[in-house]
């Protein structure tokens, strides 16, 4: 079947990287449009659900937006809770589109003031779903365009290196910094993960407030789904 590409109704702002030549553009539309379905909250790997499809995984600091980005990528208000309070994601939480996909919110780390115990609790659980999930397609490493690569951020693209699980780096709230700063932003992201193994070599600037490169996102998704099917 030859999809043909139709421009993006969500992206306000233009700043997409998507090419509109994308065959899986549409597809990506498509397979977002949902119907999703909230999984299971697993608080521990011995809690994980039975695996099904492929599985894409987002991780990223507390408060980087994670759930936000989960919402908007779905076009459901709700589907993930949002919060001001960072840390307040704590376990993995499944959501499923059809048979093929599923999508999973990981515990945020980096967050200062979460007593030392949860957070090796949490640093395990993450180190053992990100090792042994077999059907882990990919984790969306989010970064916040107006902080950048940090220390914190770094160790898990360490952890994701090692265990050689793919991923690429998405920068979330992009509409929260200036055009000029941003497109430096990308420019020294991209220079810091340009020799890490098990990086996709571009970033995939985003925001949940304006709908921008979420269809980029949605087509990448969608492109993993083919090249695995
Ligand atoms: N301006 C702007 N704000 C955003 C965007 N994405 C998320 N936010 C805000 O950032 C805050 C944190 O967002 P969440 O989606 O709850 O972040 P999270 O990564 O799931 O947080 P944890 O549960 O701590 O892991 C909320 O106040 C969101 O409204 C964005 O693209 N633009």
């Amino acid at each position: 079947m030859i999809l043909a590409p139709r421009a993006p109704a969500d992206d306000k702002r233009g700043m997409t990287d998507a090419d509109p030549e994308d065959p899986f553009l549409e597809a990506g539309r498509l397979l977002f449009a949902g119907p999703w379905d909230f999984l299971t909250a697993a608080p521990t790997i011995e809690t994980l659900p039975p695996m099904r499809g492929i599985e894409i995984a987002l991780a990223g600091r507390s408060n980087v937006g994670k759930s936000s980005l989960v919402n908007a990528l779905t076009g459901r208000k709700a589907l993930a809770r949002t919060s001001v309070t960072p840390g307040r994601t704590q376990e993995l939480i499944f959501f499923g589109v059809g048979p093929q996909l599923t999508l999973v919110d990981m515990p945020g780390y980096g967050f200062a003031k979460a007593p030392k115990e949860k957070v090796e609790a949490w640093t395990r659980t993450i180190r053992d779903y990100l090792r042994g999930r077999v059907n882990l397609a990919r984790v969306f490493v989010l970064i916040d365009s107006r902080h950048g690569l940090k220390p914190v951020d770094t160790d898990i693209l360490d952890l994701l290196d090692k265990a050689a699980v793919s991923y690429a780096v998405v920068l979330t709230k992009a509409d929260q910094v200036k055009p000029t700063d941003f497109a430096a932003r990308v420019e020294e992201t991209e220079a810091k993960i340009r020799r890490r193994p098990a990086a996709y070599p571009h970033v995939f600037p985003t925001s949940s407030e304006t709908g921008a490169g979420l269809p980029a996102l949605r087509a990448a998704v969608a492109r993993l789904i083919a090249e695995r099917a």
